[in-house]
């Protein structure tokens, strides 16, 4: 497990009309009161978003639609698990959240057929700047995408 990385069960309530699934509530140990925004980012069948490096923020993201693969790379020199890759796919089936801290690089696909749902609860507002991009083909990743 690369070192600050958190992945976190959540609950599904599932009924036939259709499931609820938790996010963040106050009252879970992983509640930080750091709240800076919530939004959603959709992602096609095949297509991969990224690479991406937040520098100051932390992303706390779950797939409630469709399923998502994650691929994460420390990036953190003085980091105990520096160059380790770890990969995870989320969807409603392995409902869980993925909390990464600042300096991690990484990118996400989409699985399923259609759009899936990433929703992020990030510790701050949105900036422009505060994150860095790496083409998804670079070298500089030891990570090669399926279909890319
Ligand atoms: C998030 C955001 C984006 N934008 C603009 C910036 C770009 O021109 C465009 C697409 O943004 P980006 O390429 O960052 O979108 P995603 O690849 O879906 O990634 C976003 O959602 C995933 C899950 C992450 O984990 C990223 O941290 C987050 O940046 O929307 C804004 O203007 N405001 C915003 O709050």
């Amino acid at each position: 497990m690369i070192e600050g990385v958190k992945i976190v069960d959540k609950r599904v309530i599932r009924d036939e009309r259709g499931a609820v699934l938790h996010m963040l509530r106050r009252d879970s140990e992983d509640y930080h009161s750091d709240f800076g925004e919530i939004y959603f980012s959709k992602i096609r069948q095949g297509i991969v978003k990224g690479w991406k490096k937040h520098l100051i923020n932390i992303q706390r993201l779950v797939v409630p639609v469709g399923e998502v693969k994650f691929v994460l790379f420390d990036t953190r020199k003085e980091s105990k698990t520096f160059n380790e890759v770890l990969t995870i796919c989320l969807s409603e089936d392995n409902y869980k959240m993925l909390v990464i801290p600042p300096n991690i690089t990484y990118a996400f696909q989409g699985i399923s057929t259609g759009e899936s749902l990433v929703a992020n609860c990030s510790n701050k507002v949105f900036e422009q700047g505060e994150s860095e991009t790496i083409p998804v083909e670079s070298n500089l990743i030891p990570y090669r995408w399926k279909g890319i």
